[in-house]
């Protein structure tokens, strides 16, 4: 197991929790990491970038001025580039960027927050490889590989982020001189939001809004130069800066970009979907219209992993914590329990071992479908893409917010000590509520997999073949119902029929208003809270089939006891949810109110059968102490020393008296102020 470079005897309470689990951890991270071959391939990496102590600041982060953490997040990114650059370069292609899954994670060492290149790596470099043609590839790759330039991707306006279509900013095609003429029009055209855009970056991708020969042809993206390369000076005609302090993400300086008629050169469009020719003739994309959206969807894609990893690394401090920390006396003359031993912190914290485990399971299941499906559309077929577009619309929406709120019980869970910033807690909640946002809020995310839903819906009304993720409406509509039987296979049917329910009172509330003599998009609108219900119950009915199939399927040659407590993580994770739906579960499943009573009952006894193992299973997820951050969570769990030695670094404990007593406390006292 990985262990921190600051090494302490390990405390007792762990050594005791590490001797009474049941299982192998070492086959429980293979599974994680999807085989023992990409265990060996991450701990590597992990060792070439983290063993020489590169990442370690030399005055605590949290202590910085917004400036100083800004540039010591800019030394840092440089660094970790340099060290990982070998690794790097083997990343040629879309097959190879799951490798950027453990790039991500070690990056986490660095920083605390986030790095300023992360847009590079994340949207600038996939964007490239998603939506440039071959030659276009070949003259940008490798720059943007070798870190020769820095980029980042400019959608999001002051005036717009999730309504793409009413972006202002206009790329207009001048065939005299083969350029484009990019121009902010308004205020509220300004590029928004970009990370990396307000100091950082060189170059950028700029949605735009494509105009030649008069006609609008909606938003397409552009390769823009906004920095000088030697002196780092915005080009003329450019505007650009940092948007100030948020919530979070304050080592990305965020930026904002205005237009004044700059000019690009026509071969600066992304050209593999549609082209603009020399002449200023407008080539349509001959396949699906939406390709130009395709960064969005992968990185809808990534960032399931992304808050799968970041509730892994909430837990294990949480865990590892609740093991250490004793309070209360619930029996006379007995010895306060360690936290974990009640059943509350029980059920606030192994709802997060086991959603960590749903969502890295089923980030991988539509990393492969993502692939599928861009495989089809290599040979011409977008016939997938819609399911795809409704599939990591709805888990990027529902990750997202099942791990914030878990992040946030995990904080809770550690009592006071979890608001400190050592705990490590803070800084990974405020870096993953923003993931609810960005690439798509929550609701509208949702509302796109409800359009999805409702015309599936209708196809199986209609008899006709509907995709694999929605055949449970095939039964449904078809009055086929299955009794509740309270297995782990019945409640994931009952959460299909939860979502075949809610979709067809969506269908019905829409028909009735229509018919009601209300236009479409009114009745829709009046019925976007079911719809967003209904997209959440779908999504969840996925993810939990996916779960059980996906842990059955990796298992199937697992040692007895690593095949159980996986089956009792499913089953915690499945009750769980039921419990929370049973209003749900009442109004459209078989359900008695003894059933629940039941449920109920056996989600206790999860709860109790998983004790054992819980500081077992947090160890499963093999994050390094660099990675995690936390004096609450480290491997040896010396919370009480770790906790001190923070104190000690405060800026306030470097000097027995603050000049303040002198200047203010000693005259507010002696009543001289
Ligand atoms: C030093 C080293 C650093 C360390 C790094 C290490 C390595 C890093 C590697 C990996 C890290 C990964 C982490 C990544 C983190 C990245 C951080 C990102 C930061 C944030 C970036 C952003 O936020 S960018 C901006 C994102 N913006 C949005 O998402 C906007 C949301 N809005 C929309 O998507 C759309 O506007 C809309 C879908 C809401 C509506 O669009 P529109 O109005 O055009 O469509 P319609 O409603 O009319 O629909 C028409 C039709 O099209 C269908 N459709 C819509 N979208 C899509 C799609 N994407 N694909 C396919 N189809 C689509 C829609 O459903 C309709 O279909 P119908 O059949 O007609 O119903
Ligand atoms: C930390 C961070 C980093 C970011 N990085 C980037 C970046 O690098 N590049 C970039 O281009 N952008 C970036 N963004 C912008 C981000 O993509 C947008 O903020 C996001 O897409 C939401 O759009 P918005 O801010 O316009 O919200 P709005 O659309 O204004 O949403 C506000 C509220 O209105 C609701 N709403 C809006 N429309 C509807 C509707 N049709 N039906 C029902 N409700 C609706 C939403 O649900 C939400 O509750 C970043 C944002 C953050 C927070």
């Amino acid at each position: 197991m990985s262990q921190n470079k600051t090494i302490m005897e390990v405390n007792q309470e762990l050594v005791k929790e590490r001797a009474k689990c049941n299982f192998n951890v070492l086959e429980v991270t293979h599974i994680l990491d999807g085989g023992e071959k990409n265990t060996l391939h991450r701990k590597k990496i992990e060792s070439i970038a983290l063993d020489e102590g590169a990442y370690k600041d030399p005055i605590p982060e949290e202590y910085l001025s917004p400036k100083e953490k800004y540039e010591n997040a800019v030394r840092k990114s440089c660094l970790f580039c340099k060290i990982v650059k070998n690794a790097l370069t083997e990343f040629t292609g879309l097959e190879h960027f799951s490798n950027f899954f453990v790039l991500r994670r070690t990056a986490d060492a660095f920083f605390k927050e986030i790095s300023p290149f992360l847009l590079h790596l994340g949207m600038f470099l996939p964007t490239i490889l998603g939506q440039c043609t071959t030659e276009q590839q070949a003259y940008w790759l490798p720059r943007v590989l070798d870190i020769q330039i820095i980029g980042t991707y400019a959608q999001t306006e002051l005036g717009h982020g999730t309504f793409i279509r009413g972006l202002e900013t206009t790329a207009t095609y001048d065939p005299e001189t083969e350029e484009f003429v990019l121009h902010s029009p308004t205020l509220t055209s300004y590029k928004w939001w970009a990370g990396g855009l307000g100091k950082t970056v060189n170059y950028c991708i700029v949605v735009a809004q494509l105009y030649t020969k008069g006609v609008c042809h909606g938003t397409h993206l552009f390769i823009v130069q906004i920095r000088d390369e030697e002196t780092h000076m915005p080009l003329p005609g450019i505007k650009v800066g940092e948007i100030g302090a948020k919530m979070g993400f304050n080592t990305a300086d965020n930026g904002y970009l205005a237009f004044d008629h700059y000019r690009i050169p026509r071969q600066n469009m992304m050209m593999k979907n549609a082209q603009v020719l020399k002449d200023g003739t407008y080539v349509k994309p001959d396949s699906h219209g939406k390709l130009t959206y395709g960064t969005m969807v992968l990185v809808r894609v990534i960032l399931v992993n992304e808050v799968a990893f970041n509730l892994a690394k909430a837990c294990t401090i949480a865990t590892r914590y609740s093991a250490v920390r004793r309070q209360s006396q619930p029996k006379p003359n007995e010895p306060e329990p360690q936290i974990l031993d009640y059943t509350t912190q029980q059920h606030k914290l192994f709802i997060c071992i086991a959603t960590a485990h749903a969502l890295q399971l089923a980030s991988a299941w539509l990393w492969k479908t993502f692939n599928a499906v861009m495989s089809d559309m290599k040979k011409g077929n977008t016939d997938s893409l819609p399911e795809l577009h409704a599939l990591s619309s709805c888990l990027k929406a529902l990750s997202t917010s099942d791990v914030t709120s878990l992040i946030e019980q995990c904080r809770y869970s550690c009592g006071g000590h979890g608001y400190m910033l050592c705990s490590g807690l803070p800084n990974i909640y405020s870096f993953v509520t923003a993931t609810r946002t960005y690439e798509g809020d929550y609701t509208i995310l949702l509302l796109q997999t409800a359009r999805f839903l409702v015309k599936a819906y209708e196809q199986a009304e209609a008899g006709t073949p509907v995709t694999p993720t929605v055949l449970y409406l095939i039964e449904f509509v078809s009055g086929k119902r299955t009794p509740w039987d309270g297995s782990p296979e019945g409640i994931i049917k009952s959460f299909q029929e939860i979502a075949a329910g809610n979709i067809s009172s969506c269908v019905k509330s829409i028909r009735n208003r229509m018919s009601s003599g209300l236009s479409f998009e009114d009745a829709w609108e009046l019925t976007t809270i079911q719809l967003v219900g209904a997209a959440e119950a779908h999504c969840r009915a996925v993810i939990s089939d996916t779960y059980k199939k996906e842990i059955a399927r990796i298992t199937a040659s697992s040692s007895t006891n690593v095949k159980i407590v996986m089956e009792q993580l499913v089953n915690l994770y499945l009750h769980y949810w039921a419990l929370n739906r049973t209003g749900d579960l009442l109004r459209y499943s078989s359900i008695s109110g003894e059933d629940v009573a039941n449920l109920q009952m056996k989600y206790e006894e999860l709860l109790t059968l998983i004790r054992p193992n819980a500081v077992g299973l947090v160890d499963a997820f093999d994050l390094r102490d660099e990675i995690l951050h936390s004096a609450l969570g480290s491997y040896d769990g010396q919370v009480y020393k770790r906790l001190f030695a923070e104190a000690l670094k405060s800026p306030l404990n470097q000097e027995p008296v603050n000049e303040t007593f002198h200047k203010y406390l000693k005259p507010t006292m002696q009543g001289k102020l």
